[in-house]
């Protein structure tokens, strides 16, 4: 591993250190661990830290030393300390006594196998202490460099622990196993296909939005919609594929926008409980994407400012461009500059016309004039076609 990037945190340092002591060990654990080992980025706001302490001594140690203290999971051992731009979830050491599928009861303990093997995947299931030094009970660190992502046990047992750890799957074999799929993985998760009705729209929302966001994911979209986990058309799959073929740095507003072709925006923002700026800007994203396709490029960039590049890419992707074909596009889109309307209401008025419908009719007519004249009429020349009707 690299050096640890937290030794640079100073407040993740400071819990570590609070937490430290004759009473037991704690542990940094999960997302920050396997990625600091990869040496990709993991946001501050979402630290898991594992401490033999008991929820009561954390609180009590956090709040003495003037740490926000939330109590966000307390039944089962976790409480949020926020400390700075540091967000972390201290959770005491569990072992899983039954489940029921949704709810583990858990009993609190000190012994760290345990801990690890209640987790999903081995490369989740690694720890580090404050100096960076590693404890592996699972072969996680193997896996984690061979980007393997591998269900820790039993598969079936561990999915049926918690239903999400499907989805989970498929979002780490995209973002941490170079998209291939563990088979033991595949062909337990392929085994629960119809059988996840009882996991709530929000956690599963929540994990594709996720995915939808990674740098890679068409092969692995692709392989939900083989085994039936995931319900999207054929041409939206290979739309995808071809945008993530075309494009260096893939964003989610412009794959949603791509599945939005194939789909309703309400429906799509009901199944996978999308907020109303993500649904919003995929529509726009298409919309700007419509008015590229038809070469209405100013208009495009009047409309929707911001949203040329993006929209540009789905654009091509809808359309079959080739590579020639979108640098083509591309030329003219970089020409157009984003320009403001010069005209306003309060012109119109200063020019003769009432106030009301009519003038802003008046005004909408005008502008569509702006536009097709590719912004090169300015106020006086527009003020000169002015109707007075
Ligand atoms: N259904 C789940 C969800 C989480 N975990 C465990 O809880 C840890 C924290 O979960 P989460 O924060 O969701 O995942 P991260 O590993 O932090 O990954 P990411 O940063 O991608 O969210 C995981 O590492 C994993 O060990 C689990 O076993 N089963």
């Amino acid at each position: 591993m690299r050096e640890a990037h937290w030794v640079h945190l100073p407040e993740l340092r400071a819990i570590l250190a609070l937490l430290e002591g004759e009473e037991g060990r704690t542990r940094i654990v999960g997302g920050l661990v396997r990625d600091t080992i990869l040496d990709l980025p993991h946001a501050v706001s979402d630290i898991d830290i594992a401490t033999e302490l008991l929820p009561n001594d954390v609180t009590e140690r956090a709040r003495e030393a003037g740490i926000a203290v939330y109590p966000t999971g307390i039944d089962h051992g976790t409480v949020t300390l926020r400390h700075g731009t540091v967000v972390a979830e201290v959770t005491t050491l569990r072992q899983d006594v039954e489940t029921d599928g949704r709810h583990a009861i858990v009993r609190f303990g000190t012994d760290w196998v345990a801990d690890a093997s209640r987790r999903d995947f081995t490369l989740n299931a690694l720890y580090a202490d404050m100096d960076g030094a590693l404890f592996d009970p699972l072969g996680g660190l193997g896996d984690c460099i061979d980007a393997r992502v591998r269900f820790i046990g039993d598969p079936a047992q561990r999915i049926a622990e918690d239903g999400l750890r499907v989805y989970r799957f498929f979002r780490f074999s995209a973002s941490h196993g170079r998209e291939t799929f563990d088979p033991d993985g595949l062909e337990a998760c392929a085994a629960v296909v119809g059988k996840l009705g009882h996991l709530s729209a929000e956690r599963i929302g929540h994990e594709i939005k996720r995915m939808l966001g990674l740098p890679h994911v068409a092969s692995t979209l692709r392989k939900m919609v083989q085994i039936g986990i995931l319900d999207l058309p054929e041409t939206v799959v290979a739309a995808l594929r071809s945008y993530e073929w075309q494009v260096g740095e893939p964003v989610l507003s412009a794959r949603l926008a791509l599945i939005l072709e194939d789909a309703d925006a309400g429906e799509l923002q009901a199944r996978w409980r999308l907020s109303n700026e993500d649904i919003g800007s995929a529509t726009n994203l298409r919309a700007a994407a419509d008015l590229v396709a038809r070469m209405r490029l100013h208009e495009a960039v009047y409309r929707y400012p911001g949203l040329a590049k993006d929209a540009l890419d789905v654009a091509a992707v809808r359309a079959g461009w080739g590579e020639a074909g979108k640098m083509a596009v591309r030329e003219k889109l970089i020409a157009v500059e984003e320009r403001d309307f010069p005209l306003t209401g309060d012109d119109l008025v200063g020019h003769g016309l009432p106030p009301g419908p009519a003038l802003g009719r008046e005004l909408k007519r005008l502008e569509r004039l702006w536009i097709e004249s590719e912004f090169a009429l300015d106020r006086d020349e527009l003020l000169s076609k002015v109707e007075k009707t």
